[in-house]
């Protein structure tokens, strides 16, 4: 029997992974997304052919699987109204979350115990199956339910399982939010190349194309991406110039410093979410 799949949140994570499963072959009939933007369902629904839904009070939630893929910020109150959308029926379905900065435990008490959760750290080049997904499961999840997540993430692109939800946050500020730092170094690079003056459209070209160039070679040529710098780099030519500039600038340390701010934003907003998961709790008992 097929494996049926929803997505709680259909904005651009959700989309790069849908385009990764459709991609991989999975059926568009087994794929349900819920959100309440009908734009976004209308665009999956005609570029993908899944089932989609903009309440999900109302959706068919018959499913095995949940994706839960909306902001940290809105994921109690959506994760709430899924619990009482899910009361109507009997089985449930594990839950696989793509959020950044929600601790499992913080995610139990917004699921209850009958729905087990699985954390995971996709990106956005999932979209074309070159993504790049941490994955953390709690001793307590069975063998057939991490390989049905590994299954899933693997259509996004490579899966890395940790042994710590703490990884997790490393994973954020690595892989998760990593597209964007090279998507930064581009820009910076296309800027300043118009700005020494190559027409932008040639820049933009020279720019993507050695990144594509570079990130190919590192992963396809069993070099290491230092081996594969000093084959760039001729003794007195121009890259140990450029190169030079970054070293006194403190490009690691940069690079460091932003990696790390990521990883701490993660954990501020598990501890703002905590607080809050603590402070639905308390209100609850109070009635
Ligand atoms: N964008 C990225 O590169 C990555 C994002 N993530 C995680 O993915 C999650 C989603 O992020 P994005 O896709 O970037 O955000 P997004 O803002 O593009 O998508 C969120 C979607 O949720 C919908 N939504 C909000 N509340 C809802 C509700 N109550 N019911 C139904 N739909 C609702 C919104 O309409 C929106 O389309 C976040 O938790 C984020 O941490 C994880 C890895 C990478
Ligand atoms: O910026 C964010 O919070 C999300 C998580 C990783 C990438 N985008």
């Amino acid at each position: 029997m097929s494996t049926r799949i929803a997505f709680l949140g259909g904005g651009n994570m959700a989309a790069s992974l849908v385009a990764g499963l459709r991609q991989a072959g999975w059926a568009g009939t087994d794929i349900l997304v819920v959100d309440r933007n009908p734009d976004k369902c209308d665009a999956l629904a005609a570029r993908h052919g899944v089932t989609t839904a903009t309440s999900i009070a109302e959706a068919d939630w018959r499913v095995d699987v949940v994706m839960l893929a909306v902001k940290p910020q809105v994921m109690a109150g959506a994760i709430a109204e899924m619990r009482t959308a899910l009361g109507r029926t009997s089985r449930a379905p594990l839950a696989i979350s793509i959020a950044a900065g929600i601790p499992l435990r913080v995610l139990a008490t917004w699921l209850g115990d009958d729905i087990e959760c699985i954390r995971t750290m996709p990106n956005t080049p999932s979209q074309l199956g070159v993504g790049a997904t941490g994955l953390y499961a709690p001793p307590s999840i069975s063998a057939d339910r991490r390989d049905l997540a590994d299954r899933i993430m693997a259509t996004a692109g490579i899966n890395v399982w940790v042994e710590q939800e703490a990884d997790i946050d490393t994973i954020i500020a690595t892989s998760g939010s990593g597209p964007a730092y090279y998507f930064a170094f581009m820009e910076a690079m296309i800027d300043a190349a118009t700005d020494m003056g190559l027409a932008r459209d040639s820049a933009r070209q020279l720019v993507l194309q050695t990144a594509l160039g570079a990130a190919r070679m590192a992963v396809e040529s069993g070099d290491d991406p230092a081996t594969l710098r000093e084959k760039v780099t001729s003794k007195g030519g121009t890259t140990a110039e450029a190169l030079a500039y970054f070293n006194n600038a403190d490009l690691a340390a940069t690079v460091a410093g932003a990696m790390q701010a990521a990883a701490d934003r993660a954990s501020v907003l598990a501890q703002e979410l905590a607080e809050q998961a603590a402070d639905t709790h308390n209100t609850n008992d109070d009635r």
